[in-house]
């Protein structure tokens, strides 16, 4: 008898040990959701993807936005799908945590503008909504980014190029999703790790490695896939109600 109770915790303290890292791992649960807009939630026609916000309004969880456009842009999404205003804009250079407080805005502006006259006596740029963009500079994508990427890095601007598909960033080197991230997160009482990143592109790459768990869309580019710790079977919005039935099926949110 006393043998096969013993026999029994030996088993038990086996599957324990073999569990327990594991089991930390099922047991984990994250406290928000970071989602980027554009190629996420939205449709291949870049109308927003109704599924999608459906699915964020039931979420248990805080859910945040952060997208390469503008501060107004992404406060607008915000407040129509039913969030709170706490919002990542210009690729981390604005940050708002709810619509009654002022933004926060990096002085990373001037460095942006060196690297735009200097890039425009090689391409014919064109800037997106330059008088609402106070941190960053976004271009219409009909030049060649590779060649202006080299000659970019000639100079000695602290600034590199994002492409989102959507526009292509000059943007400074010290500002991204992720440093945008850590700034809400720290608004929120939260810690970037906290959050589970959702997204598509390159100017998610930074928000993946700051967040705890990073979920790419299927339409996201190599970059984006490559730092995901999940890929979606579905593209777009599609993708991003996928992304939030993974999390509740796993019990990670
Ligand atoms: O404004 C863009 O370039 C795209 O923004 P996104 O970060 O929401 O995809
Ligand atoms: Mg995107």
């Amino acid at each position: 008898m006393s043998s096969i109770i013993n026999y029994g915790s030996i088993i038990n303290y086996e599957w324990g040990s073999i569990l327990s890292p594991l089991s930390h791992l099922f047991s984990m649960k994250f406290k928000a959701i970071v989602v980027d807009i554009d190629g996420t939630i939205t449709c291949e026609n870049r109308e927003l993807h109704l599924g999608a916000v459906k699915k964020i309004r039931s979420l248990k969880v805080p859910v945040v936005l952060a997208t390469g456009n503008i501060i107004c842009y992404a406060r607008t999404a915000s407040k129509l799908i039913g969030l709170e205003g706490a919002v990542v804009a210009e690729n981390g250079g604005a940050v708002t945590v709810r619509y009654d407080l002022n933004g926060t805005f990096e002085e990373s502006l001037e460095e942006c503008e060196k690297a735009f006259s200097f890039l425009s006596e090689h391409f014919q740029l064109t800037k997106l909504d330059p008088f609402y963009r106070k941190t960053e500079i976004a271009l219409r994508r009909d030049f060649d980014l590779e060649k202006a990427r080299s000659l970019l890095e000639t100079q000695n601007f602290d600034v590199e190029m994002v492409d989102t598909k959507y526009a292509v960033h000059i943007k400074s080197t010290r500002v991204n999703k992720g440093s945008g991230l850590r700034k809400l997160a720290e608004m929120m009482g939260l810690e970037a790790k906290d959050f589970v990143a959702i997204g598509d592109s390159e100017n998610d790459v930074e928000m993946f490695k700051a967040a705890g768990f990073g979920i790419a869309v299927a339409n996201g580019d190599t970059k984006i896939k490559e730092a995901a710790d999940y890929v979606t079977e579905a593209s777009f919005g599609k993708g991003a109600v996928e992304a939030f039935e993974y999390l509740e099926s796993k019990g990670l949110i």
